[in-house]
């Protein structure tokens, strides 16, 4: 009966959908149905209404999201064309309820035809397609010209709110409230006695039999009915995204504050719904969602420039972690962040927040930030998270052309609470039991501020209770679009914990919000305060320093003299010849501690090599190759380093434009330089010749071959690499035939290993390289001819100008309407100008894909570096260094002991992850091309996984046999045996 319904239901839309519309009398329907093979009827008629459509579909589900806008516009429209599939469906397979346009009944009967029945009828069968073609066609046109419109509205919603006239809520404000939907998680035992779903996809209502026992549901209640604002069951993650998330994170991009929380059991689908299954794009959440959304959004704003920020925070045991902390690890107490309410709101003192400037990267932040969660092992879930986490992106949208120099902030926060299960339930001993009370304990603090939030005559809102409340006091209800999604379980068995999460998710519907937009502010009057703010505090300076008779002060930048003169210090403080060091200021003491640093690390690395020449650990060389290894980083840096300004030389020139632009805009004559000249650079390359480390006498000054790196040699490798051929000749004897033989000297063999063992690992390495430099070149052609457009669209607005002038002094002319007749060159020169600015916008389009394509190309060839360096280092290590007999414990089959990871391992590391890519790319692919920023960004997480696990594995392993790994963090891999 439903699927009768539905089927009728969508016919109407059809037509409904497209006023005026009917189909010719000559195209009948009925000898298409006619013909149509037994069977396909009913199959066709369940496949277009699986019972999931019949309540993700109802169009009362979307009427529930609070404004009818844009997006929640386009998550019907999005139904709509499925049901309008559908539709076309059931009008070809369900004959008893469809009538044609003058209303004959349809009838299933065969009728006997002769041939030229037959060919009228095939004619009017190509007829019919080709009319359906061709609406189809007319009714994509207008899709695209809807979208158009949208997004334009998007855009000028946008732009009005930056616009210099005071932005006023035209609109009155009504008050509404936090949505609240209910996810049920699909099972084959749902409980449909005790959970009843109601047909408005809005009402749920539960049965629990009274127990004679008593228990905790033993008073006198056994029914309990909640209505929300829809049920989310048997649901694709793209329709909970369509239905919960794009309208927040639409008007997010318009200025609102938007939340998104999940709420629920341990298991019950918290973090699918918000970050979805890691490894499927299809299967991907509402995080990664919304980042697509905010990027595909910010690429086709034509005047909008998006700005995004993203930071990742952890709330486990009362404590606050940082999941994207740069270098530190998880709970480092240097680490200390702290939650502080500040004048422009809540914010975590030390979380880092991350600028993103395209999908992949923002996508990498989420997958790194999602490896480093406290993950612990429940009797409920086996990867139940057991910590809250928060990520949340900060959008800043600016007019790209400047005609106003407001900016519009606005910020995303996406919550996935920890499971919000009894304690007895967990079944959770010892630190697990412990973490269970704390999540216990913030999430009813967190029910009790929702209580507090929902009660209009509560003066006092506990938001100080647990850390938890605190970074959310502006993040729940108040002025921004707050939607809980309560994860529940269909099963019998959790139906107390399901009754528990509905009467939270009802509360939390009783939360009042009025979303109102940001109020824009000006960038250019923030960054003059704090100029201003800089040039009273040096000023306070200079006036402290001359009451203290300290007028020789300077608080400019290090110079390299000044360097030198603080290291000859502390080395005189070191040998006791001065009593001590006298403090200047800031910059001296850093630059005091980093002196200290850099000789103790020197010195180890000397008693180091000490030692080994001392007990004579076979390492005849250590000295020269611990400095090989070092100048072998060292260089790699540098080379990072080097390549890094050839990017930013090239493709930075869009950025320099746009500072350009930004000066402009500011009013400054010229960018700030450093207040000495060349200071930075010369405090740089200071810093780059004492980390090359020892004194002028020691052996980094040592020009022999043993201490050239690699590396190096790539790079002189890479400058003469187009003469180079492949198929070089004299390739010297194979190591493997050799029995541990001396240790040739690192250039020699690296040498001997690209053209062996190495060859296809540094064949890519150099095409990689070949691409990523044409792509730098034309990014350089692209920026020049954006620069020279830029000094055409400059001369063509001054001539402008001039003719605007001229019209003036010379009276000007209106037609009938009062609008200013200009003339031909005017016009002419009008044209023009808006010729350059169509050519300087697709010229700037292809430079940031250029970009994007260089960046990529670069972290490819990093990558490729690294893994040409790691498995010579193996190589190296294995020919040379390493005994026959640890070789062969090394081989599978070896004595190693299952669990560890055999060498040959590590040198194929990524190639999975590589390999699956590529798989991936032929077949998943063609069919979702957006998926692309998502699977590269989930293999490079996966390859940094991979390699993080097997180097520990492969240090245990060395510490387990005896095996001693050499002194220093940072050593490379080698296997040495103990005497
Ligand atoms: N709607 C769904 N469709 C398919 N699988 C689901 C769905 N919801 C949850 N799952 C699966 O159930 C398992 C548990 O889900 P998830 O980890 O999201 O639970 P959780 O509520 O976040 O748990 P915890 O509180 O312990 O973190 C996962 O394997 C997930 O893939």
């Amino acid at each position: 009966m439903h699927q009768i319904l539905g089927i009728q239901l969508r016919i109407r839309r059809r037509f409904q959908h497209r006023p005026g519309h009917s189909r010719p009398a000559a195209v009948p329907l009925r000898p298409r149905r006619a013909l149509a093979p037994p069977g396909r009827r009913m199959r066709g008629h369940f496949r277009a209404r699986p019972e999931a459509a019949v309540t993700i579909e109802n169009p009362e589900v979307d009427a529930a999201m609070a404004t009818p806008d844009a997006a929640s516009d386009s998550a019907v429209e999005g139904s709509q064309e499925e049901e309008e599939q559908e539709g076309s469906e059931g009008l070809e397979t369900n004959p008893s309820s469809v009538s044609n346009a003058e209303g004959e009944q349809t009838s299933s009967v065969i009728p006997v035809k002769s041939q030229e029945q037959e060919q009228k009828q095939e004619q009017e069968q190509e007829q019919e397609k080709d009319h359906e073609q061709k609406e189809k066609d007319q009714e994509q046109e207008k899709e695209e010209k809807e979208k158009q419109k949208k997004q334009d509205d998007q855009e000028s919603i946008i732009s009005s709110l930056l616009s210099e006239v005071e932005h006023e809520g035209n609109s009155p404000r009504t008050p509404k409230r936090v949505l609240a939907f209910v996810r049920v998680k699909p099972t084959a035992h749902f409980a449909q006695d005790m959970i009843k779903l109601g047909s408005d996809n809005k009402s749920i209502d539960i049965y629990i039999q009274k127990s004679p026992k008593g228990g905790v549901v033993n008073n006198s209640q056994t029914e309990w009915s909640f209505k929300l604002d829809g049920l989310l069951h048997n649901t694709s993650q793209e329709m909970v995204y369509e239905t919960v998330a794009k309208n927040v994170v639409a008007k997010a991009l318009q200025g609102y504050n938007g939340t998104i929380m999940c709420y629920g059991q341990t298991g019950a689908g918290k973090t699918y719904t918000m970050t979805g299954a890691a490894s499927e794009y299809r299967n991907r959440g509402i995080i990664p969602r919304a980042i697509q959304q905010i990027f595909k959004s910010a690429a086709e704003f034509l005047n909008i420039l998006v700005s995004v920020r993203i930071s990742y925070l952890e709330i486990y045991n009362e404590s606050l972690f940082d999941l994207l902390a740069p270098a530190l690890g998880r709970g480092c107490k240097d680490n200390q962040l702290a939650v502080m309410d500040g004048p422009q709101g809540i914010y975590v003192k030390g979380l880092s927040i991350h600028p993103v400037s395209h999908e992949e990267e923002a996508l990498h932040l989420l997958f790194e930030g999602e490896t480093n969660r406290v993950i612990g092992e429940h009797s409920l879930n086996k990867n139940s998270s057991r910590s809250h986490c928060i990520f949340t992106m900060y959008i800043e949208c600016r007019s790209r052309d400047y005609t106003n120099h407001k900016c519009l902030k606005s910020k995303i926060t996406l919550i996935d609470l920890a499971g919000s299960e009894r304690l007895s339930k967990t079944g959770s001993e010892g630190q697990v039991r412990v973490e269970a009370s704390y999540i216990n304990k913030s999430l009813s603090f967190l029910e009790q501020l929702i209580i507090a939030l929902a009660d209009p005559k509560r003066e006092h809102i506990p938001f100080r209770q647990s850390k938890l409340t605190h970074v959310l006091k502006d993040s729940l209800g108040g002025n921004c679009n707050t939607v809980l999604v309560t994860n529940i379980y269909g099963e019998a068995e959790h139906v107390e914990e399901t009754l528990s999460s509905l009467r939270f998710a009802t509360r939390m519907n009783w939360v009042t919000a009025e979303p109102v937009p940001n109020e824009p502010f000006y960038r250019e009057a923030s960054v003059k305060a704090l100029e201003e703010e800089i040039h009273l505090l040096k000023q306070e300076l200079i006036m402290q320093d001359s009451l203290a008779n300290r007028s020789f002060m300077s608080y400019n930048p290090l110079t390299t003299s000044q360097r030198a003169e603080i290291r000859s210090q502390v080395q005189k403080y070191l040998k006791g010849v001065i009593e001590e060091i006298s403090i200047v200021n800031v910059r001296q003491i850093q630059e005091v501690f980093r002196q200290f640093k850099v000789i103790v690390s020197q010195q180890e690395e000397e008693v180091e090599c000490r030692l080994w020449n001392k007990y004579g650990l076979g390492r005849k060389d250590s000295a020269a190759e611990s400095e090989s290894n070092s100048d072998l980083r060292l260089e790699e840096a540098r080379e990072q380093q080097q390549e890094q300004e050839d990017v930013e030389t090239a493709a930075g020139k869009e950025e320099d434009l746009e500072q350009e632009e930004d000066e402009e805009t500011l009013g400054a004559g010229s960018p700030p330089t450093s207040p000495i000249p060349g200071g930075k650079k010369e405090a740089e390359e200071g810093d780059e010749k004492e980390r090359s480390g020892s004194p002028p006498s020691e052996a980094s000054q040592d020009d022999s071959p043993l201490s050239k790196s690699p590396t190096k040699d790539l790079d002189e490798e890479e400058e003469g690499s187009d003469q180079e051929s492949d198929e070089e000749a004299s390739v010297p004897p194979s190591v493997q035939d050799s029995q541990l033989r001396s240790p040739l000297p690192k250039q020699e063999a690296f040498e001997m290993f690209k053209k062996e063992a190495g060859r296809e690992i540094h064949r890519i390495f150099r095409e990689n390289k070949r691409l990523l430099i044409s792509r730098k070149k034309r990014s350089h052609s692209v920026a020049q001819r954006i620069k020279r457009i830029k000094q055409q669209m400059e001369a063509i607005k001054e001539a402008l100008e001039a003719q605007k002038r001229k019209r003036r002094q010379e009276g000007e002319y209106t037609d009938e309407d009062g609008q200013v007749i200009i003339d031909e060159k005017e016009f002419s020169l009008i044209l023009k100008l808006k010729e350059l600015k169509e050519k300087h916008r697709a010229a700037f389009t292809e430079l940031r894909n250029l970009k994007a394509e260089i960046q990529y190309g670069q972290q490819l060839l990093d990558k490729c570096r690294k893994r040409l360096i790691s498995e010579f280092e193996i190589w190296y290590n294995e020919s040379f260094l390493i005994p026959e007999h640890v070789r062969e414990a090394l081989k599978p089959g070896g004595n190693i002991t299952p669990g560890m990871i055999p060498i040959n391992r590590v040198t194929c590391l990524g190639e999975d992850e590589q390999d699956k890519f590529e798989r991936m790319q032929g077949t998943v692919l063609p069919d979702c091309p957006r998926s692309v920023s998502f699977y590269r960004a989930r293999m490079n997480m996966d390859q940094k996984q991979t390699f993080n696990r097997s180097m520990v594995a492969l240090r245990k392993m060395r510490r387990k046999h005896g095996l001693v790994p050499a002194a220093g963090k940072k050593k490379s891999l080698s296997f040495l045996p103990m005497p």
